[in-house]
């Protein structure tokens, strides 16, 4: 589990007066499960791109568990990111052609080759995420499962942090309402913090906090209170 601690953070992109995100400051403790709202335009993504340091902030700190990602090269932030931040995307960003293990496998396999401890953790995460059947293509998954690979893919390198963008914008009620019970159980059961933007409400009651942001900032905290 990461704390996050965010401070003067700003990003800025050529063109534009004014920053497209400005937080003054942010900590959500280890282990904390974190909605992010907002309209579209209102900074949602940019925030993520900033926690997850998928981009460079302008200026500021952006902490996780005391290493400053903003301060790092890019290759070694690339480095943070894949051994500390599982990431949950809406449309999934699963390969075609290839199972739900070896997708959930990829992200490793193009780096080295898997562990034995690798190959049976991703298969428990499977089981653990309701894939009955590792081998089948994933093409063939709904999207219920598809997103359930994705985070069983998420947490193979035991991420202290989990970030999910829209992660059930895509799916049905019911469906949605499964993947948002799975990231909360999930979450607490491998101990990772939780990062969500979200616009569904059904998620954002099953986490501890709600920040919602207007044109780049944070608007309205709902604080922290004890998780369920
Ligand atoms: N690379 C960029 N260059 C210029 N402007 C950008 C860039 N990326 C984002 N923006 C602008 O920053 C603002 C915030 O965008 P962002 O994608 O973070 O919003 P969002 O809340 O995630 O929206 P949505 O819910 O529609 O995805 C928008 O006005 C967008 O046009």
């Amino acid at each position: 589990m990461l704390e996050l601690d965010i401070s003067g953070l700003e990003m800025r992109f050529p063109g534009l007066d004014a920053p497209v995100l400005a937080i003054d400051r942010l900590h959500l403790p280890s282990g904390g499960r974190l909605a992010i709202t907002g309209a579209s335009g209102s900074g949602k993504s940019t925030l993520v791109n900033a926690v997850t340091g998928l981009e460079t902030a302008t200026s500021g700190t952006v902490s996780w568990g005391g290493t400053d990602i903003t301060r790092l090269p890019v290759g070694r932030r690339d480095a943070f990111r894949a051994a500390h931040i599982g990431l949950v995307m809406q449309d999934f960003h699963l390969f075609p052609g290839l199972s739900a293990f070896e997708n959930v496998v990829l992200p490793v396999r193009l780096a080295r080759r898997l562990t034995p401890a690798e190959r049976e953790r991703a298969l428990f995460l499977l089981e653990t995420t309701g894939i009955a059947r590792p081998d089948q293509h994933i093409e063939t998954l709904s999207r219920g499962e598809m997103q359930r690979v994705a985070v069983a893919r998420a947490l193979l390198s035991k991420p202290g942090v989990i970030v999910a963008d829209e992660p059930t914008a895509s799916l049905d009620r019911k469906t949605g309402e499964e993947v948002a019970d799975l990231l909360v159980r999930l979450s607490r059961e491998e101990k990772a913090t939780l990062v969500v933007v979200t616009h569904d409400p059904a998620l954002t009651e099953r986490l501890d906090r709600r920040i919602a942001l207007d044109g780049g900032r944070i608007v309205e905290d709902s604080g922290e209170k004890r998780a369920a």
